[in-house]
């Protein structure tokens, strides 16, 4: 049997909204992956843990955002391994648990062009074929070329999960920037407040 395409969309999803929906959706139907597991991370790397919701909290909320997509799975494989939240360290892992998929990375090309930075780069890079999608407002960096990159033209929302944030902060409505499980949550909940 052909080894399962998995995708990989990593992310604080602090909270998630639909910008990333939009992406997930789009690289489980208009690619070749059969899947997307949207892995939230506990602490990436490369940000402060400021305001950041709990693990769980942020788990429950990509749960509901996606439940009705059978293409769309959420992962908390990262919550049992040390922090913070090496890509390199959980894809080793997965390899591991999962030997009958395969997996690809997914990102933006704001991360493209800061993956140089990240642990052990060169070797995700050699073992993952990573899909990129473009963003408009950042350049992709000299790792764009490399071939197992490959890059995708997906419809784009200009939002971000600080925007929502502050929205929340300040007692505005995101209603419609997140999906509708998750804004009815966050009426009854206060994560953000
Ligand atoms: N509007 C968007 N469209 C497409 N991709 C996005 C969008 N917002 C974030 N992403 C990407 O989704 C992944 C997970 O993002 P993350 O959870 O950090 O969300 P964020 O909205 O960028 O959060 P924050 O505003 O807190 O930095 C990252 O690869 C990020 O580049
Ligand atoms: O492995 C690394 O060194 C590394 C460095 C920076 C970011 N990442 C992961 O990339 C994911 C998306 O990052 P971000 O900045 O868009 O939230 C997040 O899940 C991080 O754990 C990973």
């Amino acid at each position: 049997m052909p080894a399962l395409q998995t995708g990989l969309f990593f992310g604080s999803f602090n909270p998630v909204h639909i910008g990333h929906l939009i992406i997930a959706n789009f690289m489980a139907t208009q690619t070749p992956l059969d899947e997307v597991w949207m892995v939230v991370s506990p602490q990436n790397p490369l940000k402060p843990k400021k305001s950041l919701a709990r693990d769980y909290d942020r788990l429950h909320l990509v749960q509901i955002a996606i439940e009705d997509n059978p293409q769309l799975r959420a992962s908390d494989i990262e919550f049992g391994m040390p922090k913070p939240s090496y890509t390199v360290d959980t894809l080793a892992y997965l390899k591991e648990k999962y030997p009958s998929r395969d997996f690809t990375l997914i990102m933006g090309g704001d991360n493209l062009a800061t993956l140089h930075k990240w642990k052990n780069f060169e070797h995700l890079l050699a073992e993952h074929q990573i899909f990129v999608y473009q963003r408009p407002e950042y350049s992709l960096g000299e790792l764009s070329g490399h071939p197992h990159v490959h890059l995708f033209e997906a419809p784009m929302m200009h939002i971000s999960a600080s925007y929502i944030r502050n929205c929340l902060k300040h007692g505005h409505s995101v209603r419609y920037l997140v999906p509708e499980p998750v804004f009815r949550y966050l009426e009854k909940t206060p994560l953000y407040q």
